[in-house]
């Protein structure tokens, strides 16, 4: 009897961990996509509707449960689509596998990856000449701009998800480069209040915790910046009982922090007090040598805005005798002033290193508002000049329509007095 040979399936481009690990993938994605009802709901329009056939679309996102639902609901779009990292920390090994087996979607990260691979992914990513890119911090963007010119003609469009990545943007209009038309996803309501806030301050302190296991109550917590992020983040941790200092640089984020009963001073004296330290700026040394130099022994310090550069991780290499990794995701720093610094995730963002980002419920908003910003580019293809695009807010408020529906809230509606009142000038006291 002769056996038919086995043939194995014809897997798509893909540099990934390790193939085996997609069952587990396969189930985690199936768990988070309980708590992502709205993009259920895209997904099942693009299958039907497929906006995006024909296109080649590159998401640089974290390769997460969450992104898996984005990835796989653009493909049921009909688009042809590559991921990569947007952190070479932030990779679920397990979702990255499943996406190639299981959906046939070109995934290229693996979580640990170096600069230099992570760098060149970017470009693996590029090779696919994008109509579309979706970027988390605009390294595919600048990457294109530097060095891709050529490719600029393929291009509908970019969206951008996080506040970073829309700063280097403005950026690029200011400097004249920005020639094509970007999504803001970011600044959409139903992204930056539930993602930014709520999902920050929850996933932030899930990975300190699940990197250190430290109890926070009666610890004294800085956090370092008071903008959405810092909002969730300092909210979350007076929640689990710790005393909050802030930080900030500018005067009426400050006043809010003091109003919402959060001591604010500088990060040179909360340097002295603080047992735990969060970044969430966006900006660069926000916690630097002299610090470091005040802190006490044993004090913690992490970053969840924005890369690996809000600490002064050279710094602190350079005033330190030794290094020793103590846990997972978790470095002691043996200064040379005889005390110890402890740093997490490698100062990149530790809610998506040390634990696994946001959770799926705010992702839905955050993913749905990706979706359509994309879709919108595609139906205005041609029609829009270069420049930064906000999400029209009709998008912004149906997202917020479909998740209330999916959570069984209802709400009120204007009557037609209360409509006529609003835009009357006449009816006074
Ligand atoms: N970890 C995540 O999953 C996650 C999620 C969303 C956004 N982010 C990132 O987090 C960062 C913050 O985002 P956001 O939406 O809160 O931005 P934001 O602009 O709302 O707030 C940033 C705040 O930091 C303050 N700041 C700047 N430099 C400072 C300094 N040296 N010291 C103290 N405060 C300083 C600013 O004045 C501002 O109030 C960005 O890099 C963003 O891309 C991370
Ligand atoms: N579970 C998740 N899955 C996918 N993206 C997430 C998840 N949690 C947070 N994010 C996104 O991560 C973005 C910040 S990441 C900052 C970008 C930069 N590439 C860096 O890694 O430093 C936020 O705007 C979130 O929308």
């Amino acid at each position: 009897m002769t056996v038919a040979p086995v043939s194995l399936p014809q897997l798509v481009k893909h540099e990934v961990k390790d193939l085996s690990l997609a069952p587990m993938g396969r189930q985690r994605i199936e768990w988070a996509g309980r708590e992502m009802p709205v993009l259920r709901q895209i997904r099942d329009r693009f299958a039907t509707e497929k906006p995006f056939a024909g296109l080649r679309l590159v998401a640089c996102c974290h390769v997460t449960t969450e992104t898996a639902h984005l990835a796989i609901a653009l493909k049921a779009g009909g688009a042809d689509a590559v991921l990569i990292a947007s952190n070479p920390l932030s990779t679920q090994d397990d979702v990255a596998a499943s996406l190639v087996v299981d959906e046939g979607i070109s995934v290229f990260a693996y979580k640990g990856e170096d600069t230099e691979t992570y760098l060149r992914h970017v470009n693996i990513a590029l090779d696919h000449k994008p109509n579309v890119i979706i970027d988390d911090g605009s390294d595919v963007t600048a990457t294109l701009i530097q060095q891709r010119q050529d490719q600029i003609a393929d291009l509908i469009g970019t969206t951008e998800e996080t506040t970073t990545g829309i700063v280097r943007l403005r950026a690029m209009l200011r400097d004249g480069v920005l020639t094509f038309p970007a999504m803001n996803v970011n600044d959409a309501q139903t992204k930056h209040f539930f993602d930014n806030r709520y999902g920050t301050g929850q996933s932030t302190l899930d990975g300190i915790i699940r990197a250190t296991n430290v109890l926070l109550a009666g610890k004294t917590v800085v956090v370092a910046g008071y903008g959405w992020c810092g909002k969730g983040t300092a909210m979350r941790a007076r929640g689990l009982g710790a005393n909050v200092i802030v930080t900030e640089v500018l005067p009426v984020p400050a006043i809010e922090a003091v109003m919402d009963g959060f001591r604010v001073m500088p990060m040179d004296e909360a340097a002295a007090l603080g047992d735990l330290f969060i970044t969430v700026t966006g900006n660069k040394h926000v916690i630097r040598g002299e610090h470091f130099a005040k802190m006490k022994d044993g004090a913690i310090v992490c970053n969840s805005g924005h890369f690996d550069l809000e600490i002064d991780l050279k710094a602190l290499k350079a005033q330190s005798s030794e290094v020793k990794t103590v846990r997972n995701f978790t470095e002691e720093y043996r200064l040379n002033n005889g005390k110890s610094v402890v740093v997490l995730g490698e100062g990149r963002l530790v809610n998506l290193a040390a634990a696994e980002g946001h959770p799926s419920a705010v992702m839905d908003m955050s993913f749905a508002n990706q979706a359509l910003a994309c879709e919108y580019l595609v139906k205005n293809k041609g029609q829009l000049e270069p420049g930064l695009y906000s999400i029209p807010d009709e998008v912004d408020q149906e997202i917020a329509r479909l998740k209330l529906a999916a959570m069984g809230i209802a709400i009120d509606s204007l009557t037609a007095e209360q409509i006529e009142y609003m835009n009357s000038w006449t009816e006074g006291t």
